[in-house]
């Protein structure tokens, strides 16, 4: 057995309460062996990280993204959903080659390692590229062919079902167990219902997770109501895709009606603060969905419309915007987004991370505490909703090997993995406008 042991620091426990332990690897199996509290650790391991002055909390979990979106950060700002997506978006993705969704996303999968994430949940194009950096990087992953079939004919609309299908059940359990899969297709307006009633039952038998957006505008969901007479939510149940292993992203305009079907099925939201703030699509009732019992989980969507991929940030926007949504300055407070960053997001993805104990997933990243904005600590939650930030942490582990060591990424040449990206962000930009 090969053991790490993460010392002397204070760890965050799953109650959220904080005390002194140092947290016992075991590498080969990737599991928290176990949680010994000051003074009563085992002699020695295998190796050490030195988390003195910091505070071990478990991995963040990005639950929504485009990783390799990487690529266009602040290439189109300023515009709602609609527009940025029509006007710049597709038109560059239409001009997307795997290697660029290579650089982009060994790129985000850099910034999330560095400011803590170890698991996050991507629907994209070339999708064994993002395998791929998943497997190099030694971060954890959900991931899924981002299927759209408006404007394609049949025979293609087809075609992008069954590579979601494909892609879901070719690539589950790859990079040693890290990567798992869903369906994916990308909207309940994207994808014409005649192949959501065809495909969704076909992964549901497979037993096949299920993640779409939804409900992320009135735009989106108004057409939806004047042509199904029912609410967005009540129409996807009516095809079968709420279900306890789905999970979709945003669910900015529901209603009461939603949230309980919600929690009746199970399936877990995932919110997206600072994209919903910067397309303008508006406030998600994140207060609201909690206490009908709603998991819910952060995520950060694309680095296109945020324009950065840590989690650190979306706990804060999370907190700022529960508040202002809910009209209520004691609304999703700072307990609750932390919840929602670990284990929310955890559960949501159906992964055994997002808490410190043992037989969970060795995930954890460690902060430095001792910092001036940081100072006084008076209550570690708080710090870790409204003052860190990425740059804040030390080390991150994922699956019990170490992926930054005192802020030294240790699975990917930073230098290559920027130069590649200017370089193709450069040229996929040149090609899309020329
Ligand atoms: C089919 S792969 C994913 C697809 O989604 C696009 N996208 C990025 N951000 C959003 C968002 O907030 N709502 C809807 N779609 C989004 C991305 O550009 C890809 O085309
Ligand atoms: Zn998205």
């Amino acid at each position: 057995m090969t053991t790490l042991k993460v010392a002397d620091g204070r760890v965050l426990r799953p109650d959220h309460t904080v005390e002194r332990a140092d947290v016992l690897v075991d590498q080969p199996s990737g599991d928290i062996l176990a949680v010994e509290p000051d003074g009563e650790g085992s002699a020695s391991a295998d190796d050490r990280l030195d988390a003195e002055g910091g505070l071990v909390i478990p991995g963040l979990i990005n639950a929504h993204t485009h990783v390799a979106m990487t690529l266009f950060r602040g290439y189109a700002d300023d515009k709602p959903l609609d527009a940025w997506l029509q006007e710049d978006i597709w038109p560059v993705e239409a001009e997307l080659t795997a290697e660029d969704v290579r650089a982009g996303a060994r790129l985000g999968s850099l910034e999330m390692i560095r400011s803590g994430t170890t698991a996050f949940a991507d629907m994209y194009f070339f999708m064994p590229e993002v395998v791929a950096a998943v497997e190099k990087s030694g971060l954890r992953a959900l991931l899924g062919y981002g299927s759209i079939t408006v404007g394609n004919d049949d025979a293609a609309a087809h075609q992008e079902m069954q590579d979601g299908l494909d892609f879901a059940e070719g690539y589950d359990g790859a990079a040693d167990g890290r990567v798992s899969t869903a369906f994916m297709p990308h909207s309940l307006t994207t994808v014409g219902e005649a192949y959501l009633r065809e495909y969704v039952p076909e992964a549901r038998d497979a037993g096949i997770p299920i993640h779409f957006h939804a409900n992320e505008t009135d735009g989106e969901v108004d057409p939806l109501v004047a042509d199904h007479d029912e609410r967005p939510l009540e129409y996807a149940d009516d095809i079968g895709m709420l279900a306890d292993t789905s999970f979709l992203a945003h669910g900015v305009h529901t209603d009461r009606t939603e949230h309980e079907l919600l929690a009746e099925r199970e399936t877990a939201v995932i919110h997206c603060p600072a994209s919903n703030m910067k397309l303008a699509s508006g406030m998600a009732p994140v207060q609201a969905m909690r206490d009908r019992g709603v998991t819910v989980g952060l995520g950060t969507d694309g680095a296109a419309s945020n324009n950065d991929l840590s989690l650190f940030d979306e706990m804060r926007d999370a907190a700022m915007l529960g508040k202002l949504a809910a009209d209520d300055a004691s609304a999703v407070d700072a307990d609750a987004v932390v919840e929602m960053a670990t284990q929310g997001g955890a559960d949501a993805l159906g992964m055994a991370s997002g808490r410190i104990e043992a037989g969970a997933n060795a995930d954890l990243a460690v902060l430095d505490l001792d910092q001036p904005h940081l100072t006084p600590a008076h209550d570690l939650v708080s710090h870790l909703t409204y003052a860190a930030s990425g740059s804040d942490v030390r080390h991150t582990v994922c699956d019990g090997q170490v992926l930054m060591r005192d802020r030294e990424v240790q699975t990917l040449d930073e230098d290559e993995v920027l130069a590649d990206a200017r370089e193709r962000a450069a040229a996929l930009i040149d090609r899309a406008e020329s």
